[in-house]
């Protein structure tokens, strides 16, 4: 255990980093494709972009996308499987991770978090800083728990689907793909597939933009 290569160096990028040294890596590349003038991160080095580590990929013994978007993190990460980059799961020594959890590779698990025993967690996710992931949570591909989200027991988050900063999910909710949850929101029910809810209870964004505009107009 000795290389990790990070796609994306923002600032999710460098809390890997960091995360990646806590986990004993000695040698830690950035790699990025937005900013090509970039040569240092801090006192990591930018050695290009991901052709470049397509082209390095076997010289490292894991790799870290640390895109924020889930769909472009997800298929970042699916396209360096197939070219034979190694993915590990992350996690900060602060974060509480079950002995019975189960988390796939490319998962990163940020500091203070907590995920309690017989949860799952699919490639390529991220689970942020002092978020909760309950007993029996099943949690898809690419998705994203914000910091601070609290979900209760036995909660189901589809493949992609973006739980906003500080949310709270009530126990057994199923939350379908692509779904974002706002900043703050408490899901009550359970969200089909492509929604974007916000509020408490939360409610798709669209219903709540019309009852603002009903309320101002009383
Ligand atoms: C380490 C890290 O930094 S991880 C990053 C963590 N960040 C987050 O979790 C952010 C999550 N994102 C949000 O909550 C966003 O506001 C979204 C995705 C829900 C909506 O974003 P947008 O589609 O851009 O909506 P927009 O900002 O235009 O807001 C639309 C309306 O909804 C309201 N609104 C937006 N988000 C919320 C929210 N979370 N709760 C309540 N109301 C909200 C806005 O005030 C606005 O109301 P108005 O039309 O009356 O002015």
């Amino acid at each position: 255990m000795n290389s990790c290569a990070i796609l994306g160096a923002s600032g999710h990028g460098k809390v890997i980093a960091e995360i990646a040294e806590l986990n004993g890596y000695k040698k830690v590349d950035f790699f990025d494709d937005t900013w090509p003038e970039l040569k240092t991160v801090h006192h990591w080095l930018v050695l290009g972009n991901s052709e470049r580590l397509l082209a390095l990929v076997s010289q490292y013994d894991i790799v870290v996308i640390a895109i924020g978007d889930n769909t472009i993190r997800l298929k970042k990460q699916i396209e360096f499987q197939a070219k034979g980059a190694n993915f590990s799961v992350l996690k900060h020594p602060s974060a509480i991770v079950s002995r019975y959890s189960e988390l796939d590779v490319g998962t990163v698990v940020m500091a203070n978090a907590v995920i309690n025993s017989f949860a799952s967690i699919g490639v390529a996710s991220i689970v942020n800083t002092s978020a909760t992931v309950d007993h029996d949570c099943k949690l898809g591909n690419g998705v994203h728990i914000s910091p601070g989200v609290n979900l209760a027991g036995g909660v189901t988050v589809g493949e992609l689907s973006w739980i906003g900063l500080g949310a709270q999910v009530k126990q057994l909710i199923n939350i379908g793909d692509q779904v974002i949850v706002g900043a703050g929101s408490t899901v009550v029910n359970d969200i089909s597939n492509n929604q974007i809810v916000i509020g408490t209870p939360a409610k798709p964004l669209d219903k709540f933009k019309e009852q603002t505009i009903k309320v101002s107009l009383c």
